[in-house]
């Protein structure tokens, strides 16, 4: 299990996060949802290690997450996606699907150094892996070879997860994967993320699409300026008087 227990983060007097509790379910699409500002991303930046809380902790399986490295949550099998892929953008599409195989690697830094058989044999082996998870995510052969950076939205989100599922997460942290997705491309995103989801990794899903999150969710928490306002099953959250309030209200307002 997945705890947030009692997480603060305050940015100088702004409070991102006020006391934020949660229990994440193993083998569960749980879904974090609210209006701009309610903490969302701060929660996201917190669970996977980006940054720290201010107060509070997170467990996973009662061991905190506090302080551990990127390649040791990777070692853990917590993987996150980014908005963008600002840092892969110059990379063939299925190279930025191979990087995220490096972990399951053996072979060393100096037979990659030397171009090594064992370190050749493992770069064919990420790149055979790499094509089986792009056509897992529906992600188009055409578009293969071209640079991240020039791919269109729909497609550098199917490479995002894509480059997460590489690591063979337990658990996958997806942040706001939605954002700037037509409705036919956000319909697809759906069935992608309950095709995950049933092959057992749990979904952490942060997002500002309420139709999309009631749609795909075991599990979805409201939040609004900092705190958790609900938390339920699609049908109790549609329902929420609160959560009309807070977030269908505040979309009306935009
Ligand atoms: N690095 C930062 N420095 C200062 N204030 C910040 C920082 N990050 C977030 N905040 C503030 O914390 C609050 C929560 O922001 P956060 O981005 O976590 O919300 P969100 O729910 O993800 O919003 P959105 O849907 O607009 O992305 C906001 O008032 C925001 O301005």
């Amino acid at each position: 299990m997945l705890q947030i227990i009692n997480v603060k983060k305050s940015f100088g007097g702004v409070h991102a996060l006020r006391s934020v509790d949660m229990e994440l379910i193993p083998g569960k699409l749980t879904s974090v949802i609210g209006p701009n500002g309610a903490g969302k991303s701060s929660l996201m930046n917190v669970i996977s290690g980006f940054t720290k809380p201010t107060a509070g902790d997170v467990l996973l399986d009662a061991r905190t997450l506090l302080g551990l490295p990127p390649h040791e949550m990777c070692g853990l099998g917590i993987a996150r996606t980014f908005q963008n892929l600002q840092m892969f953008s110059h990379m063939p599409a299925w190279e930025v699907a191979a990087s995220g195989c490096f972990r399951l690697q053996s072979a060393s830094r100096i037979s990659d150094l030397l171009g090594l058989p064992s370190s050749r044999a493992e770069m064919r082996r990420s790149e055979e892996r790499a094509h089986e998870l792009l056509d897992f995510v529906a992600f188009e052969q055409a578009w293969r070879e071209r640079r991240a950076g020039d791919l269109p939205y729909g497609l550098q989100r199917k490479l995002e997860i894509s480059r997460a599922l590489a690591t063979s997460p337990k658990w996958l942290l997806l942040d706001e994967p939605a954002a700037g997705l037509n409705t036919a491309e956000t319909a697809a995103l759906g069935k992608l993320l309950k095709k995950i989801s049933s092959t057992g990794v749990s979904l952490v899903l942060i997002e500002h699409d309420l139709d999309l999150v009631l749609e795909i969710s075991d599990e979805v928490y409201v939040m609004d300026a900092g705190s958790v306002i609900a938390r339920g099953g699609p049908a109790q959250i549609r329902e929420d008087p609160k959560v009309i309030a807070a977030y269908i209200g505040a979309d009306s307002d935009e």
